[in-house]
């Protein structure tokens, strides 16, 4: 089974007007791998521009809440998202767990709420250093996995791609090694082939997010069960275009 190569660039809380143009253009501009699928995740206040002006691939949302519209100050919806031209978000991305509190089930309640509207989830999972060292990492990342697989059909994965970003990876330059990423990757397959299905095991893609640059990913993405990479920081530089054309 071939699964298409994906890489997302989450741009986080980063950027302004000026900017976002000139990442656009920069993307707009570069030869890419035409067999690669590109996915940019803007701050939701330019998720709307860069929808209308980017041209090298698909727009995401870095978050959306559980309900189509309503008395929820600061948040936006799927809906609203798809309004205005993303196809993707990401969901139960580390920062928001880490640092806005979100827990599983809400994460799993949102990554629902988006596959019925029919938007494509980035859902992401990964554990922290101290549950790494505690030997916890494969417990953690499964229970994450299954307050999604309790939420969802087994057709519905067909819209999900899963991001595997081990918390101490991300902002930190301290990537995982090939054989790390590797290693979860194939154990996250091997949990979808239990507890969902062997077909939806086989057709899902899993990135590796955590520090990927254009240095490291060459070897990152060799590994047969690393379908593609989640960008933060190096989606910001030229790089990214590196990133993106990897596997060339
Ligand atoms: O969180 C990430 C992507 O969602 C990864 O961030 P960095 O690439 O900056 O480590």
């Amino acid at each position: 089974m071939t699964r298409q190569f994906i890489v997302g660039g989450n741009w986080k809380m980063n950027g302004s007007q000026a900017t976002v143009d000139s990442l656009v253009q920069g993307l707009n501009s570069a030869t890419l791998d035409k067999s690669v699928e590109v996915v940019v995740a803007p701050p939701a206040l330019y998720v709307a521009k860069v929808a209308q002006t980017f041209k090298a691939g698909q727009v995401a949302g870095q978050n959306t809440y559980c309900a189509s519209k309503g008395a929820f100050t600061g948040e936006i919806s799927p809906e609203m998202l798809k309004d205005v031209g993303a196809q993707w978000v990401i969901l139960g991305h580390s920062e928001r767990r880490h640092v806005f509190g979100e827990n599983d089930a809400l994460v799993a309640k949102k990554v629902k709420h988006a596959l019925a509207v029919g938007m494509q989830v980035m859902f992401c999972v990964g554990e922290t250093l101290d549950e790494r060292e505690a030997n916890r990492t494969t417990e953690v990342v499964f229970q994450q996995l299954q307050a999604v697989a309790d939420a969802i059909d087994e057709a519905e994965w067909a819209h999900v791609v899963i991001a595997y970003e081990p918390v101490w990876a991300i902002g930190t330059g301290k990537v995982a090694t090939p054989e790390q990423a590797q290693e979860v990757h194939a154990a996250i397959r091997g949990w979808l082939s239990d507890k969902v299905s062997a077909a939806v095991s086989q057709a899902t893609r899993i990135m590796y997010g955590g520090s990927v640059n254009a240095g490291n990913c060459k070897e990152l993405g060799k590994k047969p069960d690393v379908d593609g990479f989640l960008v933060g920081g190096a989606s910001l530089k030229p790089e990214f275009i590196d990133i993106i054309n990897c596997q060339q």
